[in-house]
């Protein structure tokens, strides 16, 4: 039996309820975790993992096989409860106690390695589809938008590149083009904090390195959690933002780009390999 406690997501009754709140940022800080353990029949994914991140922040994550990155974005997202330790979206917010569905209506966007869009219907479509309303007025297709939410769909469009590629089927997309559509359909939850799981897996060089501008774009009006394998595109983003290394379930190290992968543990445990 494992021993962490993997909620359900489905029907929620308090849906919306206690995530209405706003988060509270005004120390500058979107996400705290705070010695956060998981374990799973007693090996701990994550142990004792505490780390930050600011508002506006662009935050590359890093690290080996099993270091506990995608463990930690199922804590943040409420998929996977801690057995110890704290996880606060701003000052206010106390994740481990909301299911994945509050987290999600407070603010927290999550973008998985595959790109789940909705093949059949076109790209406006499918921004469409995924645009924040009120939940008693649910969007349906052809609804008819007002000035605003056609404004927000046209602005997004161009965000991500797709606005020549409109009305086409999201099937015919190229497998990069779908990674922004899915990208633009987080954002049209208006998302605070954003989780990306190796966005650039599979995408050409070209896509890959738009796909680095686009995430330069969002950083500052959105905060950002890239998880990457892809040691060329985190130095090309990092800039001179802070890369975290986990390894073991916990932060091994933490700094620049330069500072870690001139580190001699993560040369170690994982750059070196
Ligand atoms: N549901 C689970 N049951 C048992 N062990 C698990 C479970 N989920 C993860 N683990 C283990 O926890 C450790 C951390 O896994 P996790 O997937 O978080 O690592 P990761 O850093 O995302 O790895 P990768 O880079 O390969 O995606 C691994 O040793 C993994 O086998």
């Amino acid at each position: 039996m494992r021993a962490a406690i993997e909620r359900d997501a489905g029907n929620d009754a308090s849906y919306g309820h206690v995530a209405s709140r706003d988060v509270d940022t005004r120390h500058g800080v979107i996400l705290y975790l705070d010695g956060i353990t998981v374990s799973f029949d007693g090996f701990k994914a994550l142990n004792n993992l505490t780390l930050d991140i600011g508002v506006g922040e662009l935050r590359c994550i890093i690290g080996p096989n099993g270091a506990g990155k995608t463990t930690m974005m199922d804590v943040i997202t409420g998929k996977t409860a801690p057995s110890s330790g704290t996880a606060y979206f701003g000052q206010n917010i106390d994740l481990t106690t909301l299911s994945e569905t509050q987290i999600a209506h407070a603010g927290i966007g999550r973008k998985f390695q595959r790109p789940t869009v909705f093949e059949n219907h076109s790209v406006i479509e499918n921004l469409e589809l995924a645009m924040k309303t009120d939940k008693r007025v649910r969007p349906t297709l052809f609804s008819r938008l007002t000035g605003a939410q056609a404004d927000a769909i046209g602005q997004t469009l161009a965000l991500i590149r797709l606005t020549p590629e409109a009305w086409r089927p999201a099937g015919l997309l190229s497998h990069g083009q779908k990674q922004w559509l899915e990208i633009g359909m987080l954002l049209m939850q208006e998302p605070k904090l954003l989780l990306l799981d190796e966005p650039v897996a599979g995408m050409t060089d070209a896509e890959t390195e738009r796909t680095g501008e686009l995430l330069n774009e969002l950083k500052g009006r959105h905060s950002l959690m890239v998880v990457e394998h892809d040691m060329d595109f985190v130095a090309s983003i990092a800039g001179q933002g802070k890369v975290t290394v986990l390894h073991e379930g916990a932060v091994l190290a933490e700094g620049t780009m330069a500072a870690v992968q001139a580190d001699q543990r993560v040369i170690e445990v994982y750059l070196g390999r």
